[in-house]
């Protein structure tokens, strides 16, 4: 102990101070937030940082009443650690109508997170229940929308009832789209996975082998690629327990046309702050589509996949014309329920 009268009171005195302020430092646990809990990006990942030039930080002490609690616990409860939550919205169709599209541009915006793959919860999976459902979702911070796409759900009859049992709030997006061109991408779909498939024209008309034109020429309406282009039926489901305003019709040809615009439209009916814009899209003309500038997961410009804007065979034209016929008294129901006409042919 021969080394203590070397320190005088005065130096011990300072280096005690010191290690006082070095504790309180500590216990008060300090840390930078964003006044407006905006998201894991900016937080943790500190992308996206741009976006958020005029967020105002602010230094939270993270001390409460409660000693006992530790970090983690403080930031959650201020709402800064991200949880899986169920959905708030959801995108429940339709069919090759632009829904993967529709959530790929959704996805642009730092307050919405959606689930990676369909989940088939309210069709396939709703007997795991909806702690199954939630563990299948990203995780969110408060005030961040989380999203699901699963287009079978707009037929499924008994999603309208099993989606409200979940939350009678949860806001509905469909993408629709001229019922002929719809049809004609789902048979190309299937045709691309078995080559073998007869032609469109066999499957869309029956007793139509002989000759366009022929007076014997009907539309199969219970082939399923024709079938699900009558909108008006689901629709009619989905607002016996839905009101209208909780549904949000979105047209696949606007969406390709000015994406933009229709984006502008969603992120009204969402409640979200009009970030998407112009801005993030750019015309791929070799596609025909509107491709994106950079997303979440890839900073260059890209298209969504091959599988998405696929070239359609030819269909005779008098085919074609068969099926306008047959789905324009069903679009004219469609415009009369959902108050929108969206001009097809
Ligand atoms: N930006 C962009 N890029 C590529 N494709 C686009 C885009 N916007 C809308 N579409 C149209 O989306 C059609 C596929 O629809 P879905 O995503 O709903 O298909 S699926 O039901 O999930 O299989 C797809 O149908 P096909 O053209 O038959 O491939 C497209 O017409």
């Amino acid at each position: 102990m021969k080394w203590i009268p070397a320190v005088s009171k005065r130096t011990m005195f300072i280096y005690f101070t010191l290690l006082f302020l070095l504790y309180l430092f500590y216990a008060l646990n300090s840390c930078l937030v964003d006044e407006k809990q905006f998201n894991i990006k900016y937080l943790i990942l500190k992308r996206h940082i741009s976006n958020y030039k005029s967020a105002t930080v602010r230094f939270a002490s993270l001390l409460g009443l409660d000693w006992s609690e530790n970090k983690y616990r403080r930031l959650k409860k201020q709402n800064l650690v991200p949880v899986k939550r169920l959905p708030d919205a959801l995108i429940i169709g339709v069919k090759k109508c632009g829904t993967r599209a529709l959530l790929e541009f959704l996805r642009l915006h730092p307050d919405v997170r959606a689930a990676g793959s369909e989940v088939h919860f309210f069709d396939k999976f709703y007997h795991k229940g909806f702690e199954w459902y939630r563990d299948r979702m990203p995780p969110t911070l408060e005030g961040q929308i989380t999203m699901e796409k699963t287009p079978s759900y707009w037929v499924t009859r008994s999603a309208p009832k099993r989606v409200y049992a979940m939350n009678p709030s949860v806001k509905l997006l469909a993408v629709v789209r001229d019922p002929v061109t719809r049809a004609i991408s789902d048979y190309t779909q299937s045709a691309s996975k078995r080559p073998s498939l007869p032609r469109f024209e066999d499957l869309a008309l029956v007793n139509s082998t002989v000759g366009w034109g022929g007076a014997w020429s009907v539309v199969d309406a219970s082939w399923p690629p024709v079938r699900l282009g009558v909108y008006a039926r689901p629709l009619r489901r989905w607002l016996r327990r839905f009101p209208r305003s909780r549904l949000l019709l979105i047209s696949g040809e606007r969406l390709v046309a000015d994406p933009a615009a229709e984006m502008a439209r969603v992120q009204e009916f969402l409640g979200l702050k009009h970030v998407i814009t112009e801005k993030h899209f750019y015309f791929n003309s070799t596609k025909g589509f509107p491709c994106l500038l950079k997303s979440e997961s890839r900073p260059t410009p890209h298209c969504l996949g091959k599988t998405k804007g696929r070239s359609h065979p030819h269909i005779d034209p008098v085919a074609i014309e068969r099926l306008r016929d047959f789905y324009r008294p069903f679009n004219e129901r469609f415009y009369q329920l959902s108050g929108i006409n969206f001009g097809w042919p």
